[in-house]
């Protein structure tokens, strides 16, 4: 349901409210991807878009121009003796945020939103809600004051079907801009929220009135381990990829886990990814421990009312619980063993994080060869890609990001006189080299001549 309210406060996602400016884009691009190629199965199956990161300070390009490689645009730029200086003036970005909140089964989304959209903050959204596993998608669309109903969806391929009844819906509300400043989707159901995220680079106009603002992952503080140990043998869980997608982690219920649980659980999700960030959070609930929604069976219980199923609620007996599978590790045992963000991962999440970052600037043709090349060879596996560079040349700070095979990146801000050039790159995916990608990323600094004694 689509509906216009006056939000109030500022509980809203974080990473929304960021001032945002716009600029052409020397450094833009996507591997191969194409319609076809992000459809349907490949697309449900993994995962591709997003973005929206607070990093990426809205820019002017998007999918549908991104279709190119990443390659040749900056190259061409650099070969044909032209600085790498945006084209046009960098402006406000007039384009509509768009926040996209996702979570487990009973996370706490609607709760968490619904103090969202009655706290004072003085804005008002456009709240969306999607159901992403259904077999059947329903939407409407309810703007405040009117009764303006709307989209009710049919069977067939989901991903299109959401893709093309978000892109409606979108396209139809920014004709209505005037009455909200941001839109908020929740997505429910069990699955990522990929084609959800995706939808937003596909579309030829979209891109120019919306822009995704960020992906927030609801966690449920008390059910999420298992929610991440329980997926097929060789796949990577739900959970693990809502994680892995997110810009910002509200980890909710927890006053219902004690601080070392949650100490612990914080390090497994930044195992996982390493950039989010991550705020605690309890919703203000309805009927708090009294009823606890299940999220295992779908209904809510008292403490100590039997489940008809066998995790229960207490921490110790869910300690148990999580020990039962057999190839994982609790994540309050995380702490007590040293990490490694490769391929060691200890609780067998196979999704990790790189973060790398590098003091001076990068040669551009390098830097453009290596994400070319790491689009092409490993984009099923990138979850997410962002980064901050400094490009050698140029004296604007460059920032880019990317889902899969969709790839964005444009100028910033001007460094600052006294900052220190650096490189900031962090990639998000399944089993991830850290050594690797750091010699790969290292080779593309300017080396600077050696200063004479
Ligand atoms: N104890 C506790 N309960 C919470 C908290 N936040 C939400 N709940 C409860 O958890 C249950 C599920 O919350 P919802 O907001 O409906 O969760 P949801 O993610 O929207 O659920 P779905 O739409 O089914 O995916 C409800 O019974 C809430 O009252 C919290 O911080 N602490």
């Amino acid at each position: 349901m689509l509906l216009s309210h006056k939000l109030n406060g500022s509980a809203t996602a974080p990473a929304l409210a960021k001032t945002p400016v716009t600029s052409p884009v020397p450094i833009r691009g996507s591997s191969r991807s194409s319609r076809s190629s992000v459809c349907c199965k490949a697309s449900q199956a993994r995962a591709l878009p997003t973005l929206g990161s607070s990093i990426l300070k809205g820019t002017g390009l998007a999918g549908h121009k991104s279709q190119r490689s990443v390659l040749p645009t900056v190259t061409q730029a650099s070969q044909q003796g032209t600085s790498v200086e945006p084209v046009t003036p960098i402006q406000a970005d007039q384009r509509v945020p768009v926040t996209i909140i996702t979570g487990f089964l009973g996370s706490g989304k609607t709760t968490l939103l619904n103090s969202i959209l009655t706290r004072d903050h003085g804005k008002r959204v456009a709240f969306g809600e999607i159901d992403i596993d259904s077999s059947l998608v329903a939407k409407q669309e309810v703007l405040e004051g009117t009764n303006d109903s709307v989209m009710q969806l049919s069977n067939g391929c989901l991903c299109c079907t959401v893709r093309e009844d978000l892109i409606k819906a979108l396209n139809s509300l920014h004709s209505r801009r005037d009455e909200f400043d941001h839109i908020v989707i929740e997505t429910t159901g069990l699955a990522n929220p990929a084609p959800i995220i995706s939808s937003f680079y596909m579309d030829q106009e979209l891109p120019d009135k919306v822009r995704l603002d960020g992906v927030v992952t609801v966690v449920d503080a008390k059910h999420v381990t298992r929610h991440l140990d329980n997926r097929k043998e060789g796949t990577v869980s739900e959970a693990v990829e809502q994680i892995a997608y997110a810009d910002r982690i509200l980890l909710n219920k927890t006053d219902l886990v004690d601080t070392p649980a949650l100490d612990a659980l914080e390090k497994r999700i930044k195992d996982i990814n390493v950039s989010a960030e991550i705020t605690r959070t309890t919703s203000p609930h309805e009927h708090s421990h009294e009823h606890e929604h299940c999220s295992e069976c779908g209904h809510d219980h008292a403490p100590g009312e039997p489940h008809g199923h066998s995790h229960s609620h207490d921490h110790s007996h869910e300690h148990s619980h999580s020990h039962s599978h057999a190839d994982h590790s609790h994540a309050s045992h995380s702490h007590e063993h040293s990490h490694s963000h490769s391929h060691n991962v200890k609780h067998d999440d196979k999704v990790n994080s790189v973060a790398i970052r590098l003091e001076g600037n990068m040669d551009l043709d390098k830097i453009n060869y290596s994400l070319g090349l790491l689009l092409e060879t490993r984009a099923e596996d990138m979850y997410r890609i962002k980064g901050l560079l400094s490009i050698h040349g140029s004296d604007y700070r460059y920032v880019f990001q990317g889902v899969h095979t969709i790839f964005e990146g444009t100028p910033d801000r001007k460094w600052f006189p006294d900052e220190k050039r650096e490189c900031k790159l962090v990639f998000i995916g399944r089993e991830l080299d850290a050594e690797a990608f750091k010699d790969a990323f290292e080779h593309c600094l300017v080396k600077e001549p050696a200063v004479a004694a």
